[in-house]
């Protein structure tokens, strides 16, 4: 018997009943119009079409290709000539899985907002959810009363007022980086990266940790969970999650290699950790329900803070690459900031670096394609049928990069966000779409901001961020270019990093 259900077997059967499953819908195919896209393949779709790299610029690119002028009656556009006015939804179908690409505000705001009911589930991600185990993640968890109440806990702790309440472990955490840094300026990276998790664990579990940076377990696992993330949590990044059968495949065959790396990054903590207090209190078998839902944002906020990671670091490449910038920001907290560091009572009073934070999620959002929604239910939008069941992609980077709205949007200038009196343009909105959609909106935004205020306002007042110098005496420019992943980060480069002043030097040691 147990030699009749081999795992072979299995996952043969499994692979055989789900081509069988795509070939009877493909032949049943609905002939109702529905956005443009590349030409398909029968059965395996548009899985050759799919990018690997920065699918958000493909994407963004196609919205202006395919055009909306004749609607095809042929799901598979074998006969569609397409328009040239571009289309600001796109489809694309693999082994039967439709995707839907959002590519403007106005499409963005009719879907995710305006029928958020219907477009806040997320799709099953074998490959992140179960075989890498972050299916514990409230993000990633269908739309439902289980999420409802991991996300109702979680956004009690992160409120404008709530948030309010951590502003003095944030200064502590901010004098803390501001130490670090002028100790050793070349490692800003893994300072922030320190100062991030330092006062996610900090809030999380009051924890006090080594300020100088001493390895924690608790850190080395949130930092492996966004490792997983950042690499595997783009839906369709690996044919597993269009194929769920394949994960019964053993990992040895050629095209089992999804599985070797999820072996890799598997989050297995009860195994894995060396027990610290947080690691403690986060794997305490007598935790209540509601315990165990805190425990799981307390450790989302960690993922969260590498979010705001990626931000910073954005922040630093865009003061060495405009020291324009740099240099306005600093005489508007020159005016306002004096013979101290600045503190949170300054922020009304310093509306270019409000605009500066804005335009780093706009230049370079830290989460591009957003994550996957999933749409619930049939519906229609100008004219095109949206299938129940579509994977939905909002491309926060395509929002954000709209000319139109956004003029030379490749080029970081906070003054768009300003009037010509510096002030904050209240006709200019500040953007949303570097925090998602509508119901799944990122609840730790105010958090981020808060943290972002405070440690920009900080460097700015106390540091200078100029161009490093090679060997030769030459300046190494920095490329400029991002990893490709679910979360981005800038690729490491260098800069030179010095306190302004011995004023300002004396500022960071006091204590
Ligand atoms: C610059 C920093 C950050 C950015 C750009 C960011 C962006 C995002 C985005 C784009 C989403 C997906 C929204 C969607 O599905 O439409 C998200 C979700 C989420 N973020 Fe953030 N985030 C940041 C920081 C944080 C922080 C600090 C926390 C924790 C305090 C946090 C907690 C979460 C959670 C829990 C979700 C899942 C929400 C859900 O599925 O219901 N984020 N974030």
């Amino acid at each position: 018997m147990s030699s009749l259900l081999s795992p072979e077997l299995v996952s043969a059967s499994a692979v055989t009943v789900g081509a069988l499953a795509i070939l009877i819908a493909y032949a049943r195919r609905d002939s109702r119009p529905i956005p443009p896209g590349p030409r398909s393949l029968p059965i395996i779709g548009n899985l050759l079409n799919m990018p690997s790299q920065e699918q958000w610029l493909v994407y963004q690119e196609w919205s202006r290709k395919y055009g909306s002028l004749s609607f095809s009656t042929c799901p598979d556009r074998a006969f569609t000539q397409h328009g040239t006015t571009g289309s600001d939804i796109v489809h694309m179908n693999v082994f039967g899985t439709d995707i839907l690409v959002v590519n403007s505000a106005e499409a963005a705001s009719a879907l995710f907002g305006h029928k958020s009911a219907i477009y806040s589930d997320r799709p099953r991600m074998p490959m992140l959810g179960e075989l890498i185990g972050l299916g514990w993640h409230f993000g990633f968890m269908p739309h439902g009363e289980d999420w409802r109440i991991h996300r109702k806990i979680f956004a009690q702790e992160f409120t404008a007022t709530a948030v309010e309440g951590y502003q003095e472990q944030e200064l502590k955490w901010t004098k803390i980086f501001l130490q670090n840094l002028i100790a050793t300026p070349q490692n800003f990276m893994q300072h922030i990266q320190h100062m991030a998790s330092g006062l996610a664990l900090e809030i999380s579990f009051g924890l006090e940790v080594q300020p100088s940076g001493q390895p924690d377990p608790f850190i080395a696992a949130a930092t492996q969970a966004v490792e997983a993330l950042t690499e595997t949590g783009l839906f369709g990044t690996y044919l597993v999650d269009f194929l769920p059968s394949l994960k019964y495949f053993p990992a040895w065959l050629p095209f089992g290699k999804f599985r070797r790396q999820a072996n890799k990054w598997r989050i297995s903590p009860r195994r894995d950790y060396v027990p610290s207090i947080g690691s403690k209190i986060l794997m305490s078998d007598e935790a209540s329900n509601e315990t165990a839902v805190r425990q799981a944002t307390a450790a989302m906020f960690a993922n969260g803070s590498a979010a705001t990671v990626s931000a910073l670091t954005t922040f630093i490449l865009a003061m060495r690459l405009y020291p324009e910038v740099q240099a306005k920001a600093r005489r508007e907290i020159e005016q306002v900031v004096s013979g101290r560091l600045p503190s949170y009572s300054d922020e009304a009073s310093l509306p270019y670096i409000t605009a500066i934070i804005r335009e780093i999620g706009r230049w370079n959002p830290v989460v591009p394609l957003s994550f996957p929604h999933k749409l619930t239910t049939d519906d229609n939008y100008n004219g095109y049928y949206l299938k129940a069941g579509s994977v939905v992609f909002p491309n926060a980077w395509a929002i954000l990069h709209d000319p139109t709205v956004y003029p030379e949007p490749h080029i970081f200038k906070p003054e768009r966000f300003l009037t010509n009196d510096g002030k904050l343009n209240p006709n200019v909105k500040d953007p949303e779409a570097p925090w998602g959609f509508g119901r799944r909106i990122c609840p730790g935004r105010k958090m981020a901001n808060s943290t972002m205020f405070i440690t920009i306002a900080s460097i700015l007042a106390t540091f200078e961020i100029t161009a490093a110098i090679d060997d030769n005496g030459r300046v190494i420019k920095p490329s400029g270019e991002y990893g490709s992943g679910m979360l981005r980060y800038p690729k490491p480069f260098k800069c030179n990093i010095k306190p302004r002043s011995r004023e300002a030097a004396a500022l960071i040691s006091e204590d």
